[in-house]
């Protein structure tokens, strides 16, 4: 059925973005039980010539709508099983002679001193890289090369990154950015989306927002746990990428857990241990080369368990200092 036949009624449900359209130009709704086609020849001159349209224009511009959203969420939906990472070379030119597949639900480690490559790791999947960066490095998704708009169209983005700062622009609420984002992302109910996405937020960080709170008076670990929640619930992006949390008072373990609940592949570059050792395998870069891939051992894990621990009893200091207490207690670790 073409969107001339389409009964009028039924556009709110089946194209969301053209019936909101139609709002903000202020035209008058269609008689009962007219077609989009009926509705658009009945329309008064006077409404037409306000919204600064003509009548066969109009339709045009809401059949190109439909179908760039259709383009849209076609493009954004495709799965993303495994991404490749082919080898390039370090900073002296020695080649990496690596090919590692990363799966989706998984979440990948990098680790490195400072200046070593990380960040530089990240930006090439970022990109996907294909030898047109300083490494020569190439990254294939679902084992193939993307094609050319994957890497260049801004609304095709496979790689969602969270980076260290975060500036908002715009001064609005978060219930309303993040209603904005569900929107544009044609979530059913982005109301109730921004709700969950704000309460997400909440659980993972200290200091708790109101969804009312304008972004600019977020602090930075706020910002953090709303762009984290935002990424694993609302973002399409299959591949998440972040340039470190620690530090920033969001709860790490639950933000991870979040992120790979939606089956998306994480790559995480950190020195913090309970992150590093929470990943199935790490990479440890070395000269802007990847030197090293080590799989988390068992010892490791049972390690990490100790770590856990001795985060919770230091997270139980910190709250304490908060809540301006001493800490005088002769302090003792348990095993
Ligand atoms: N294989 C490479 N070939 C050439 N240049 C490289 C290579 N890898 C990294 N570099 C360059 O080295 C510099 C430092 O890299 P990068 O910023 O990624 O380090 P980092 O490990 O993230 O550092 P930090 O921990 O301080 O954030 C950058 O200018 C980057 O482009």
């Amino acid at each position: 059925m073409s969107l001339a036949e389409l009964p009028f009624a039924l556009l709110p449900e089946r194209h969301p973005v053209a019936a909101e359209f139609i709002v903000a130009l202020a035209l008058p709704p269609a008689a009962p039980g007219a077609s989009v086609g009926q509705w658009l020849a009945g329309l008064p001159d006077e409404a037409l010539f306000d919204a600064g349209m003509q009548r066969e224009q109009l339709l045009d511009h809401l059949e190109r709508l439909v179908a760039e959203v259709r383009a849209l969420a076609e493009a954004t939906d495709e799965r993303i099983d495994s991404l490749t990472l082919l080898g390039g070379r370090d900073k002296q030119g020695h080649a990496e002679n690596r090919e590692l597949v990363f799966h989706a639900g998984e979440i990948v480690c990098i680790v490195g001193p400072t200046g070593s490559g990380k960040s530089r790791l990240l930006a090439d999947i970022e990109c996907l890289a294909q030898g047109d960066t300083p490494t020569g490095r190439r990254v294939l998704v679902n084992g193939a090369e993307p094609p050319a708009e994957r890497r260049y169209a801004p609304d095709r983005k496979l790689v969602a990154q969270l980076s260290q700062n975060m500036n908002f622009v715009v001064d609005l609420s978060v219930r309303e950015l993040i209603e904005m984002h569900a929107r544009c992302r044609m979530v059913a109910d982005p109301e109730g989306m921004a709700l969950t996405v704000i309460a997400c937020a909440n659980a993972l960080t200290g200091e708790k927002f109101a969804a009312d709170t304008s972004v600019t008076q977020l602090s930075g670990g706020q910002t953090r746990a709303l762009m984290i929640a935002d990424a694993a619930l609302l973002s399409a992006s299959p591949v998440v990428l972040i340039d470190e949390i620690e530090n920033a008072g969001v709860d790490r373990k639950r933000a991870l857990d979040l992120l790979v609940g939606g089956a998306k592949i994480v790559l995480i570059s950190t020195h913090d241990p309970l992150l590093a050792l929470r990943g199935a395998r790490r990479l440890v870069i070395r000269n802007g080369g990847i030197a090293e891939v080590l799989d988390t051992s068992a010892a490791e894990r049972r390690n990490l368990e100790r770590i856990e621990r001795l985060d919770a009893t230091l997270m139980g200091i910190r709250e304490r200092l908060r809540a301006g207490l001493r800490i005088e207690e002769t302090l003792t670790w348990a095993e």
